[in-house]
């Protein structure tokens, strides 16, 4: 089976969780950095869990998972230690289409979660396909230290740099020229020494260079 790799914006959407263990935790954690709306049912929930329903992060029923706490839901993790309800869920979210991941039972999941390098808006993500989870927070750990955070500020400044050209260069083919060549493997490896202050020269310079040119 070949997984179609996506990056999905879950701002304000209502996201459940089945279970509320450490697996369950780790799920939560992801779904929150990302603005989902959480709602966690579980007849018992970690003191990390409990803290951020404490807080207001996540909402929770507490009890066992029922049909009902689908409603309105868009993705589904069944992070329960409980194979009949694991298959429950599945079997729900697939006849309702509502994607779902199921943390024990990789063919009954709709998505994998992969591990994740974040680095601001730059994020690395690596899956195995469900073959070894530990392979892949491996190789995670060792993007961790080839991509210093360095990463995320470059990659924050691109973004006003784009939108800067996008804005303000109204020459369809100038505007090309300049956003295909804003960065190449000199500027990555000036990033990828730390070097900042140059990186962001040599992108400058691009924009400078080209704009001047009639
Ligand atoms: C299919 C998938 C479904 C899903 O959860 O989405 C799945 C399934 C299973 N994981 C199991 C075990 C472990 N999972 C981890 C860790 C992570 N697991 C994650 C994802 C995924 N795990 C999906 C596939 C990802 C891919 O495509 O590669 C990560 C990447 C993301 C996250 O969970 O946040 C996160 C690392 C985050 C990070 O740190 O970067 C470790 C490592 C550790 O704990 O040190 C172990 C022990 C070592 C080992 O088994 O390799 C078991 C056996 C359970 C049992 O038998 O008890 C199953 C079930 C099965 O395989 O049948
Ligand atoms: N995909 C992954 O990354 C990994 C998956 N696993 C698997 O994940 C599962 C959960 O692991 P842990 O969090 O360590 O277990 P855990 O025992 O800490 O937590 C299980 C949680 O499920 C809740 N629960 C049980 N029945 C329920 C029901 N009917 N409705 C709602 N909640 C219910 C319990 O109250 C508890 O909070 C295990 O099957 C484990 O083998 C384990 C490691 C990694």
């Amino acid at each position: 089976m070949e997984l179609y790799p996506i990056f999905l914006n879950l701002t304000d959407k209502k996201c459940l969780v089945v279970g509320g263990g450490k697996v369950a935790e780790r799920k939560v954690n992801a779904l929150a950095r990302c603005g989902a709306k959480i709602h966690v049912v579980s007849p018992q929930l970690t003191p990390g869990l409990q803290d951020m329903v404490n807080r207001g992060l996540v909402m929770h029923r507490r009890g066992i998972y029922q049909t009902s706490d689908l409603e309105d839901t868009f993705l589904v993790i069944s992070a329960t230690n409980n194979d009949a309800t694991n298959h429950a869920v599945a079997n729900d979210c697939m006849k309702r289409n509502i994607v779902v991941n199921v943390v024990d039972d990789p063919p009954r999941c709709s998505f994998f979660v992969p591990s994740v390098v974040h680095r601001g808006s730059l994020k690395l993500a690596i899956s195995t396909g469900g073959s070894s989870p530990r392979l892949a927070k491996l190789i995670r750990k060792r993007l961790e230290r080839d991509f210093s955070p360095v990463f995320g500020e470059f990659t924050d400044f691109l973004n006003t740099v784009r939108k800067q050209v996008q804005e303000q260069v109204t020459d369809p083919n100038k505007r090309e020229q300049i956003l295909k060549n804003l960065v190449d493997e000199t500027t990555f490896d000036l990033v990828k020494h730390g070097d900042l202050d140059k990186a962001k020269e040599r992108v400058n310079n691009v924009c400078y260079i080209n704009r001047c040119q009639s």
